[in-house]
């Protein structure tokens, strides 16, 4: 089959170490890139600069910018192939020791109990060794496995080299209308196993719904939210609510808006601050852009925003032979830590299957 002619233009990218991003929307066989034509390093201090942006998980930290003048914009039809057909392929097993997961998780939960907070999000990387890849045919991989994720690679000289599959919206604006998710809790995907999701993993996707529900209310009208459903993103399902609002955007900026959303409690916890604290001194990496979000912002022809921003899960960061995945899960009193790290393990799977 063909491929893209966005590929070879990425794979020039590359060779003239200049950033890019391809990237496919979620249900959309649109591809699209940015080709940034110099190499220098922009950020975005208040979101109004349109352009790709990457933001880490750290509020502290800089977001990165792909700048909209600094670019060439391309899109592609892509046509879609049988995702199911890639099933067969099975990935290397790899045995990471647990036992620190295992500990941070049963501290976690430990501080739960001691009513520090309701939630707190724990996560981990996994470094693989890993042969020289052209990751761009990687990322083709990602496109077909997972069409109902936004799909991306992301490459800038100064930075990295990062890929990903996200099932999650942080939000997206069109005009003043603003839509986002509450997605929590994770099962294994099976074909003919129906869905149940017990109280704890409800209470989990609920504490996410409350408190979208809380930072939007003031906003504006006619928030709605839909109840919760079952999403599959590859190898899992997640429970998912949609949200829907009109947001009178002469009271609030863009970036107000995601100050009040992001970190979210699918990537953070509840309260925000303290389980913050609790994973920036016990969580022994740096996140980086890991649970941070990234994608679109540009203007339309009244000058008003459009965003297209997604939570930067299920990703990896791609080194000259070893790449590391991001995994992480949403803990509540009554996680078990073992569990916790199952559940870490089958989500480093939405990666690990592309890789071999
Ligand atoms: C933190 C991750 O995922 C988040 C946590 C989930 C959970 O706790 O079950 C589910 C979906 C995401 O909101 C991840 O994929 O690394």
């Amino acid at each position: 089959m063909k491929s893209p002619s966005l590929y070879s233009r990425a794979h020039k990218q590359i060779n003239e170490v200049k950033p890019f991003v391809l990237f496919r929307r979620p249900d959309s066989e649109i591809l699209e890139s940015y080709y940034q034509t110099d190499n220098s390093l922009n950020y975005t201090e208040d979101l109004t600069d349109q352009g790709f942006v990457m933001a880490p998980f750290d509020t502290q930290q800089k977001s990165i910018l792909f700048p909209l003048s600094k670019s060439i914009k391309e899109s592609e039809r892509i046509i879609s192939r049988d995702t199911e057909g890639y099933d067969q392929i099975k990935s290397k097993s790899i045995d990471p020791t647990s036992d620190k997961h295992i500990a941070l998780v049963a501290q976690g939960i430990q501080k739960i109990k001691e009513g520090l907070f309701d939630k707190v999000v724990l996560s981990r990387e996994e470094c693989l060794t890993v042969d020289k890849k052209d990751w761009i045919k990687v990322f083709d991989k990602l496109l077909h496995f997972y069409p109902t994720a936004f799909v991306y690679i992301w490459f800038h000289p100064k930075v990295g080299l990062w890929m990903g599959a996200t099932p999650e919206t942080l939000l997206s604006i069109n005009k003043n209308k603003l839509s986002t998710m509450a997605l929590a809790a994770t099962q294994l995907y099976t074909k003919t196993k129906r869905v149940d999701w017990d109280p704890k993993e409800k209470k989990e996707q609920q504490l996410v719904t409350d408190y979208i529900r809380e930072a939007l209310e003031p906003l504006g009208d006619h928030l709605k939210i839909s109840e919760p459903y079952t999403h599959r993103a590859g190898n899992l399902v997640h429970l998912r609510s949609d949200i829907n609002a009109e947001i009178d955007f002469k009271l609030i900026t863009l970036q107000e808006i995601v100050q009040k959303l992001h970190p979210t409690p699918a990537v953070c916890g509840l309260p925000k601050a303290t389980a913050l604290q609790f994973i920036k001194k016990h969580e022994s990496y740096n996140r980086a852009f890991y649970t941070g979000y990234l994608g679109e912002i540009v203007k339309d022809d009244t000058s008003k925003i459009d965003a297209d921003l997604y939570v930067n899960l299920r990703c990896m960061q791609i080194f000259d032979e070893e790449v590391k995945i991001y995994v992480g899960g949403g803990i509540t009193k009554d996680s078990v830590p073992e569990k916790e790290w199952e559940e870490t393990v089958r989500k480093t799977q939405t990666m690990k299957k592309v890789l071999w």
